[in-house]
This record gives C-alpha cells, sequence and structure tokens, in this order.
C-alpha cells in the first residue's frame, strides 16, 4: 500500500512524509524533487522560465511515473488542481490540514513558493479546499508539532485502513 500526502504548499506534506517514512519503514518520495531530478531545474526556475501549464505537465507526468509499494508520496500543493490526477493516485491520499495563519509564521523564512508570489495563501486555499476534500480518504491535522501529527496520522492509518 501507497501513501500520498496532499494539502496546502507550506502544510508540512514534505516534512510530515519524512518522519511518517521513517516510522513505517516505508521508501520517501517528494514529488517535486522528482520533477526538478526530471528537468534538472528547480520548481522556481521551471516556473519563472516555462510557467505552470509546463510544470504541471511535468507534475502529472512525474506522478504517472511512481512505481513501487510502501512508499509515502508527498505531493506538490497543487496536484489536486486536476481532479483527474486522483486517478493516477494508486493508495490512501491523506490530506494534511494546517490552518491558513501557522503555515504563513511556519514558511515566513523557507524557499519563496512560486504561486505564493501572485496569489495570497488564502485565495488559494478558498480556491482549492474542495479539491484537497474531493481527494482525501483522510484527514489530518498538522496544527501542533511533528511528532503529534505523525503519531496521529499512523494511529488513524492503522485504525481505518488496516495498515
Ligand atoms: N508540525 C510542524 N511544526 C512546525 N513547523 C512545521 C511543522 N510541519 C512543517 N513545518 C515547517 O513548515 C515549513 C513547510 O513545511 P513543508 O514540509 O515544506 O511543507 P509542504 O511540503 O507541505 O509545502 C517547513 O519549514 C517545515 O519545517
Ligand atoms: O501549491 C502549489 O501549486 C505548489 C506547491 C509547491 O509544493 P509544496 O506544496 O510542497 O510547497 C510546488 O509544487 C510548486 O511550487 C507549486
Ligand atoms: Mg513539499
Amino acid at each position: 500500500m501507497n501513501i500520498y500526502l496532499i494539502g496546502m504548499p507550506g502544510a508540512g506534506k514534505t516534512t510530515i512524509g519524512k518522519h511518517l517514512a521513517k516510522q513505517l519503514n516505508y521508501t520517501f518520495i517528494d514529488l517535486d524533487h522528482e520533477i526538478e531530478r526530471n528537468s534538472l531545474m528547480f520548481i522556481d526556475e521551471l516556473f519563472e522560465k516555462y510557467g505552470e501549464a509546463t510544470f504541471r505537465a511535468q507534475e502529472k507526468k512525474a506522478l504517472s511515473e511512481i512505481r513501487g509499494d510502501h512508499l509515502v508520496i508527498s505531493t506538490g500543493g497543487g496536484i489536486v488542481k486536476d481532479r483527474t490526477n486522483k486517478a493516477l493516485m494508486n493508495g490512501i491520499k491523506v490530506y494534511i490540514d494546517t490552518d491558513i495563519t501557522l503555515i504563513e509564521d511556519r514558511i515566513e523564512h523557507d524557499y519563496p513558493r512560486p504561486l505564493l508570489k501572485n496569489k495570497s495563501l488564502d485565495t488559494l486555499y478558498q480556491e482549492r479546499m474542495l479539491n484537497y476534500v474531493f481527494f482525501a480518504d483522510l484527514i489530518v491535522s498538522n496544527d501542533g508539532n511533528i511528532e503529534q501529527t505523525t503519531t496521529k496520522l499512523i494511529q488513524l492509518l492503522k485504525e481505518k485502513f488496516n495498515l
């Protein structure tokens, strides 16, 4: 069984994904990292040079090329913009739900996310919230610390999916 993490940019998908994979003894994949490896470019560079449509096409391709079992895959926040991506995600889809003001504080010193140059997190959340719920098999809050979220998520996966 594979586990996909979805949610807003800065929600903690990459961070929680790494911890979850380690604790479950699964292999960790970050989809943004796969796109960077394939294109030999950083995500922000890819956005700047070729635009969002090209990035989304690369993102879909990287998603469709995932093979294997016992994987934790952290996706980028915009994977849900294309609802047909859901069919490419064969596994449990977990929505990492984090309060927007907490995200703002947490990503203040992070690398700049290209989409947030032109749009507020709040607007992005309003646009995408229903899509996240549409994709999700499970929803877990990441408003607490990393250990709390990971422990809660493992407990839910065991309860609801016999992991
Ligand atoms: N539970 C948490 N508590 C505090 N900081 C967190 C937590 N989860 C993630 N972070 C921090 O928030 C930022 C965004 O996390 P990241 O994993 O990159 O999010 P995403 O992959 O969803 O964009 C990082 O600086 C990360 O260290
Ligand atoms: O929300 C988005 O559209 C994006 C989120 C980013 O990933 P994170 O969600 O890991 O920040 C990255 O894929 C790209 O900048 C686009
Ligand atoms: Mg990430």
